[in-house]
């Protein structure tokens, strides 16, 4: 297979992704040109945020072909039908390999803790393992193998005692990962909810595959805030997790753990500030690989 690269100006990305289907590209995937350089630019959307923008201000098109005569006539008639803001980075090869097996040695078990383990589904379970969370990559994030997942599992399955048998909200659940450990630690009814549809989906999935109940939903979901929850767990990003401040604080119970993530070292202090407004002193809990873990405990008296 050959795999056709263009850079792109933002506002011809859509079209010229069209164009390359149509001409029998077999995928095409769009990176950041400027990525890991002065000029890189986060693509995000947040509630209250403007929507994000499709594509970066340069983007460039990776389209995959099945041989190199295909690639060529693709980008020959490419360049005809978008004269501007269009430039040819060049052809690659790309060798034959065993894409399933390749994708799936990449996924390994990874440990949380000596006896807590997350595996995927075509690999046995370590002989240390005594839970077990079966998963494997899909369309939403949390698959065990990112620090800020693994911080908060280990908080999870450290702290069982602060949520036995009680209900648990996980804000951001992506694959659903924290609150399926919840659930399996102990904790009670499992709210996990997402603004993206396909990782309530996937939620749903992965709960059913490990054989525990989780309730998967949109935001809307979690209803009003009314300090119902001992453990709000939310591992998104620092602005987020700032913007959602009063929201998750008032979804803690009296007494009730806060544990967020997604946070890196030099911004404790900017969370910490956020979150002092709403009544919570956060301190860092964990820490590895740049990024921190986050845990504040409501007070009894509110
Ligand atoms: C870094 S992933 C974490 C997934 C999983 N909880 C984990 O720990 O691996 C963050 C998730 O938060 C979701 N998210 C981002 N902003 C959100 C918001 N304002 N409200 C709810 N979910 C949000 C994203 O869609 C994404 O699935």
């Amino acid at each position: 297979m050959v795999e056709l690269r263009l850079i792109a100006a933002e506002d011809e990305v859509e079209a010229l992704s069209e164009t390359l289907m149509d001409l029998d590209a077999l995928s095409v995937s769009v990176e950041d040109a400027d990525a890991d350089t002065e000029a890189e630019q986060a693509l995000f959307g947040e509630p209250d945020m403007p929507a994000p923008k499709p594509a970066w201000q340069r983007s460039v098109l990776k389209a995959l072909f099945g041989s190199p005569t295909e690639a060529t006539e693709a980008a020959t008639r490419l360049l005809a039908e978008h004269p501007q803001g269009v430039e040819l980075q060049g052809l690659v090869e790309v060798p034959d390999e065993d894409w399933v097996r390749l994708t799936q040695s990449q996924f390994a078990p990874v440990p949380i803790t000596d006896a807590f383990w997350i595996v995927p589904t075509w690999h046995e379970a370590p002989p240390a393992a005594r839970t077990v969370m079966r998963l494997d990559p899909g369309l939403a994030f949390g698959t065990g193998t990112h620090p800020t997942t693994r911080m908060c599992l280990r908080w999870i399955a450290t702290h069982a005692d602060a949520f036995r048998d009680q209900p648990v909200l996980d804000y951001g659940c992506g694959s659903g990962i924290l609150a399926i450990a919840a659930r399996q630690f102990g904790a009670g009814e499992t709210l996990a909810v997402d603004i993206d549809p396909a990782a309530v989906v996937s939620t749903t999935q992965n709960a059913q595959a490990n054989g525990v109940t989780v309730q998967p939903g949109l935001p809307e979901a979690a209803g009003e805030a009314c300090g119902r929850y001992p453990l709000v767990l939310a591992n998104i990003l620092a602005s987020p997790l700032k913007l959602l401040a009063p929201l998750l604080a008032a979804h803690l119970a009296p007494g009730g753990h806060l544990v967020l993530a997604g946070i890196l070292e030099r911004q404790a202090e900017e969370l910490q500030a956020a979150y002092a407004q709403v009544g919570l002193a956060l301190a860092v809990a964990d820490q590895e690989d740049g990024w921190i873990l986050m845990h504040a405990r409501r007070s009894t008296q509110a």
